[in-house]
């Protein structure tokens, strides 16, 4: 089934991991045509070319023709890139064009600045999990979005996940815990296989175990009622394995080590803000 994403004509400028993660999750979830999206990058034709190959996507590297028809835009550089990436297609955008930002520390503010016009910009944070449909996606609307940009804003990531409105001070916030978040648990996941080895089991069967554990535990945090903290107690029996085991997380204060990892992140993204995304102070309107 296509819903309402199905007038839309997408450009994605920059083809990394995170365009890919939305536009084949728009693709698998039947959602949207490969034929009304286009993708863009700096240089790397052969990168386009796998894209056009493996999801039927509309490719360029002419800058003019990629926004020509477009009436979503996608930002989906890195930061860093931001301003060059913006000056390459400026001459070709419009007002009449919704910009999308998933950059982080990126303001709303800033890409208005650099775009020279009052287009309505929305910053988004989601994360790669788009690409099963499974994203936790925040967005924040800029100074000149109207309902209908939420609308247009928020089925595009309803499609690919969960997706709410926030204020755009919170997203430093979201993206550590949201758009970073996944990182952490892969490398969480990543130690947890590694200690197969040692366990002597079977890798095939230790990892779908592991991985099934996770989504039963995932599955009773959101169903049970339950804390985190009553479930694991359920789990623990006195003088048992679960007891030997949280003490050695205790004792390396792995909570503590969570938190100043969140912590970290939104302080950074902020950083971002600071480096990159400073609005000249005679330029505020
Ligand atoms: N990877 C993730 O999990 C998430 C990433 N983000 C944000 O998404 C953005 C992209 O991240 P990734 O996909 O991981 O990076 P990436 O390095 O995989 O992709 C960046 C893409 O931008 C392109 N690019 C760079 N300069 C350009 C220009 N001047 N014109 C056109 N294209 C240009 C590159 O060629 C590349 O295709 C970042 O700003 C990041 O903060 C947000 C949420 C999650
Ligand atoms: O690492 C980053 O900066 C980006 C933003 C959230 C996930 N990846």
């Amino acid at each position: 089934m296509i819903l309402v994403t199905q007038n839309y004509k997408l450009a994605f400028i920059g083809a990394g991991s995170m365009a890919e993660a939305i536009f084949s999750g728009l693709i698998q979830q039947n959602k949207m045509s490969p034929e009304n999206i286009i993708v863009t990058n700096r240089q790397n034709e052969e990168r386009l070319l796998e894209l056009k190959e493996k999801y039927g996507v509309q490719i360029s590297s002419n800058h003019e023709h990629v926004l020509a028809e477009a009436n979503v835009v996608i930002l989906a550089m890195k930061p860093a890139g931001v301003q060059k990436a913006i000056e390459s297609i400026r001459s070709y955008t419009s007002e009449n064009q919704l910009f999308i930002s998933v950059l982080a520390g990126i303001t709303t503010d800033y890409i208005s600045y650099l775009l020279g016009h009052n287009a309505p910009v929305i910053r988004v944070m989601p994360n790669t999990s788009a690409a099963v449909g499974s994203s936790a996606t925040v967005f924040a609307p800029g100074k000149s979005v109207k309902d209908e940009h939420l609308t247009i804003t928020e089925s595009l990531f309803q499609a690919v996940g969960m997706v709410r409105q926030v204020k755009e001070e919170d997203v430093d916030s979201v993206t550590a815990i949201a758009g970073s978040g996944p990182a952490y648990m892969y490398y969480i996941v990543e130690a947890m296989f590694d200690s197969l080895d040692e366990l002597h089991l079977d890798r095939q069967l230790g990892e779908a175990l592991i991985l099934q554990m996770i989504q039963g535990s995932v599955d009773l945090m959101k169903n049970s009622g339950h804390t985190p903290r009553e479930l694991y107690q359920k789990v623990k029996s006195p003088g048992g394995t679960t007891e030997a085991g949280l003490k050695v997380l205790e004792d390396n204060q792995i909570q503590e080590t969570m938190r100043n990892c969140i912590n970290r992140a939104a302080q950074r993204s902020k950083e971002i803000t600071k480096e990159m995304s400073t609005v000249p102070a005679n330029t505020i309107k």
